[in-house]
Formats: structure tokens, C-alpha cells, sequence
């Protein structure tokens, strides 16, 4: 058992409690949570401290305001991503195809085209542009080919990758409008960046790490429905995943307990949190590097550490959904999913459950076009989406019976999502900081994951991959 606090002469709980466990996880999100579930497994005391009030972190059920929720964070999940489809078995979470029959909406320029999905080009619409397009995407996955999954600085061409954007790759090996227009569309409806934001061997490893161990990543695995990432979904939603494995751990998870600082003097390590503190041999730093960043580390972190958390910034993503009596769009011939290259959403899915007994439709607002919204009331946002979802799927969308938005750059704990990247320059001089530990602190989150880095099998790898590097140093 655990010592999860002490208790006053009264016998109540004391305001500020202590314990004493072998390791601390700071961050109960799928990275935190696989990280305790494994060093419990190998015979370690854990306490997990979670700033929030529920597991999961970047995994969230949205309340949609009548008992039911949708995913405000991570939903989908697609082949070769193993390690979460494991741990969703494990917990007992099925899984079902995600909508996808009939053609795609595409909407560029005012047009709004229709295409299908299963030609030779799958998600990619068939702009004009695309003449030039197919050719960048050829030379992206031939570079991406030359990146050591998870060690893109030990790329032959590293240096000269990273001192570039993608903005400035994209710009000089296509012409068109249509080719630049679905080349940045990529970077955003993956990084939820704008292409110039990001280094192009920050890019090249992401479509490196959209794979597994005998299946090198590509970009149709990272951007496809069928055969790609956003191939499935989970009943009941994906936020079963965290919930159900949070109730295994009990009370070794502690809410509302966010971690202030970490102190290290000789083979102790003291954390404090909100109402408690911790002393432990080993703790675990279980988030990105922009929220691990927000931690008081004494004695300072080594400076490359530091500074690799002062300079890998999270995208910027919200989720805003629709719910209507039916989905009306499947009726119309559609998936449900779209692409445009205006109004407040760049990119949409049929969020409907399994049963199709309501039609929930999902867009994302990326980059530039959720900051535009900062400051917006609830009722602009609701109109900025729903002017969106009428120019892609007619008039039966202007009446939802509800809607529903999820933001993540303004949330205190997640700073922005759905992973943190890497601007020119960061990798090469910062990267092995990533996940090297610093004494008795180590470092996980999907972050800093080989494969699938930046999505939940990202996370559940960084786990299992720090509770092994712990078992071992204890
Ligand atoms: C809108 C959106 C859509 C996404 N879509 C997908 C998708 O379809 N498929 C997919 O696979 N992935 C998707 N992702 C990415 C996925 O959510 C993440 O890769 C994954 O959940 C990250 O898990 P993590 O444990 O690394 O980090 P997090 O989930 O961020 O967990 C970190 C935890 O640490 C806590 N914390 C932070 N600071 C402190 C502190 N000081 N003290 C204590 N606790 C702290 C946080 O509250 C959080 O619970 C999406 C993300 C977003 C935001």
C-alpha cells in the first residue's frame, strides 16, 4: 500500500500531506498513467500527481450538455499504432471503424468539390495543384526514409533540413497554389501548426515516426482514414482508455495535486505539490516540454534540458462539434469529411457513435483561425462553426440540436495542442535532451516517443519505455 497522506491529531486528513514512495509520475495523461501501471508491475511504490481533476490530460470526453460527451482531445487511432490498441484491449475498450463511406467535401476558393477516397491519391483532394503535389510528397517521404526514427539530428542531412521551415521547403519544390495550399493544409491538420512555424526535419521525423518497428512511417499513414491514423475509433470514446485505467491504479493517483517544484539533494528527490509532498528515489516528468518547462527544478536543469524546454512550443487546436437528429450527410453521399482553405475550420470528421442514432459532426480550428477566435463569445464561436459546417455540408447543418467547442491553447495544464514541435534549429542543437534523464529525474510524454510521436501511441510507448529505463536504475 501506498502512503497517500498523513493525518492530523484530529485524525482528518492534514492540509499538507507527505508520503514517501519509490517513484513519482508527475502527469496522470496516457504517458503518466502507463509509466505507473508498468513500475507497479515490476514491484515499485508510485504516486501519480495530476494537476486536474480527472486522468487522461490531452484525452478528454467533451461534455456535450446532456449526460453524453464527444472527444474534445485524441480520438482517432489506425495501424501499426500497437501500443495503444494493446492497452485499450487490455482495458477492455472495443474499437470501430470510423465513418468513411462516400466522397470527401473539398473547398478551396469559394468551390466546394466532392471526391472520392479510394483512388490512387486517398485522403488527398484533386486540386490542379495536385500535378506538383504528388511529387513534393514523393520527395518529403524519400527524405523522411533518411531520418533515424526518434533521432532526426543523427540524419545525414540534418543540418541543412533543420535550418529551414516547412514553409520555406514547400515554397521552392511546388509551384502551384493548390500544391502549397494542401502542402501547408498537411502540416496543419497533423501538427495544428502553420507550415512556417515548424522545421522541415521536425516534419520529416513525424512522417518517419507514423509507423513501427518492421513498417517505416509514411505520409498517407499519418493523413488517411482507411489504412492510416484516423482509421478507428473507440466506443464509448477514447477517453475509456485513461478513465478505466486510472480506476486500476486507485488511490495511487492523486487530483488536483499540480507539481510546483522538484528538488534534488543527494539520492532524494522531494516533489511538491498542491496539498502534498512527496519524497521519492526517482521521479518521472510525464508532458511535454512546454508544460514540464512550467516546473521549479533545483538544482537547474542542465542548460540543454532548460533550454529545450524554453523552445518547443505547442500547436494551437480546438475541436468544435455539431450534434443534429440524424447524420444527414451519409444520406447526402458524404463521409463527412472535408478540407477548406477557409472559415473558421480547415478540416472535419463524422463524429457520429457507432449506431449512427445521431449524426455528431467534428471540425477542427487550427492555427491561425483558433487564435482569431480569442476573445470571441460562445455565440460567435458557435456561429464561426457553424457557418463553416454549412459551407462544407449545405443548409441541414445551420440547425444542430446542440454544439459543443473544446480549446487547447488556453488550457493551463496542456498549453496548446496536440503535441509540442519543433521550430528551425531545435532539434539538432537541443534534441538528445528530449529524453535524456537528469539524475534521477527522467522524461516521458508523447513527446518524446520514436514511433507515433505526437499521438496517444506515442504516449503509451514514452511510458512503458521510462518505467523500464526506471525499473532499471533503481
Ligand atoms: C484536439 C486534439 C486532438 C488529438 N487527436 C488525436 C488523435 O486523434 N489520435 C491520437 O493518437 N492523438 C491525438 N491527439 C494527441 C494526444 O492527445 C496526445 O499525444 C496524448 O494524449 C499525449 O499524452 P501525454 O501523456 O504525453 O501528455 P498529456 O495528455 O498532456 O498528459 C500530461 C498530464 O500532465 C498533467 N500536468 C501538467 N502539468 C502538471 C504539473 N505541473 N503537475 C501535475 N500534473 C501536470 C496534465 O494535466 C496532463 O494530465 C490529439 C490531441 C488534441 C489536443
Amino acid at each position: 500500500a501506498v502512503p497517500t497522506g498523513a493525518t492530523s491529531p484530529s485524525g482528518l486528513p492534514a492540509r499538507e500531506a507527505s508520503a514517501s514512495v519509490d517513484v513519482v509520475v508527475v502527469g496522470g495523461g496516457l504517458s503518466g498513467l502507463t509509466a505507473a501501471r508498468d513500475l507497479i508491475a515490476a514491484g515499485r511504490s508510485v504516486l501519480v500527481l495530476e494537476a486536474r481533476d480527472r486522468p487522461g490530460g490531452r484525452v478528454y470526453g467533451m461534455p456535450l450538455g446532456d449526460g453524453t460527451t464527444s472527444e474534445g482531445g485524441a480520438e482517432f487511432i489506425g495501424p501499426t499504432q500497437n501500443r495503444i490498441a494493446a492497452l485499450a484491449k487490455d482495458m477492455g475498450v472495443a474499437t470501430f471503424p470510423t465513418y468513411n463511406s462516400g466522397k470527401n467535401v473539398y473547398y478551396r476558393e469559394g468551390k466546394r468539390s466532392l471526391y472520392a477516397t479510394d483512388g490512387l491519391l486517398g485522403a488527398v483532394p484533386p486540386d490542379w495543384g495536385v500535378l506538383d503535389l504528388e511529387p513534393a510528397l514523393l520527395s518529403l517521404g524519400g527524405m523522411a526514409k533518411k531520418v533515424p526514427v526518434g533521432e532526426p539530428w543523427k540524419a545525414p542531412d540534418a543540418e541543412d533540413w533543420d535550418s529551414q521551415t516547412f514553409h520555406t521547403w514547400s515554397r521552392s519544390h511546388s509551384l502551384s497554389a493548390g500544391a502549397r495550399f494542401l502542402l501547408d493544409e498537411f502540416v496543419s491538420s497533423t501538427l495544428s501548426v502553420r507550415s512556417k512555424e515548424v522545421s522541415l526535419l521536425y516534419v520529416l521525423n513525424y512522417i518517419a515516426s507514423a509507423g513501427d518497428e518492421s513498417n517505416p512511417g509514411t505520409v498517407d499513414r499519418l493523413i488517411n482514414t482507411k489504412g492510416g491514423g484516423q482509421e478507428t475509433r473507440f466506443v464509448g470514446g477514447s477517453q475509456e482508455v485513461p478513465l478505466r485505467l486510472a480506476a486500476r491504479l486507485g488511490d495511487r493517483i492523486r487530483y488536483n495535486a499540480p507539481v510546483r517544484s522538484i528538488t534534488v539533494d543527494g539520492s532524494t528527490v522531494t516533489v511538491a505539490a498542491d496539498g502534498i509532498t512527496v519524497s521519492c528515489k526517482r521521479v518521472v516528468v510525464a508532458m511535454s516540454p512546454a508544460i514540464a518547462n512550467k516546473i521549479d527544478y533545483s538544482p537547474a536543469l542542465p542548460a540543454a534540458r532548460a533550454q529545450l524546454m524554453q523552445r518547443y512550443p505547442m500547436g494551437s487546436i480546438a475541436k468544435f462539434v455539431a450534434v443534429y437528429d440524424t447524420p444527414f450527410w451519409r444520406a447526402d453521399g458524404l463521409t463527412g469529411q472535408a478540407v477548406a482553405d477557409s472559415g473558421a475550420i480547415d478540416a472535419t470528421f463524422d463524429n457520429s457513435p457507432p449506431d449512427g442514432s445521431r449524426g455528431i459532426l467534428m471540425g477542427f480550428m487550427n492555427q491561425s483561425n483558433i487564435r482569431k477566435l480569442d476573445g470571441a463569445s460562445p455565440d460567435d464561436v458557435r456561429a464561426a462553426g457553424l457557418a463553416a459546417f454549412t459551407a462544407l455540408f449545405g443548409d441541414k447543418a445551420t440547425s444542430p440540436v446542440r454544439t459543443a467547442f473544446q480549446r487547447w491553447d488556453n488550457e493551463t495544464w496542456s498549453g496548446g495542442g496536440p503535441v509540442g514541435v519543433a521550430p528551425p534549429g531545435v532539434l539538432t542543437e537541443f534534441g538528445p535532451a528530449l529524453r535524456t534523464p537528469c539524475g534521477p529525474i527522467h522524461w516521458a510524454g508523447t513527446e518524446t516517443s520514436t514511433f507515433w510521436t505526437g499521438y496517444m501511441d506515442g504516449a503509451v510507448r514514452s511510458g512503458e519505455r521510462v518505467a523500464a529505463e526506471v525499473t532499471a536504475a533503481l
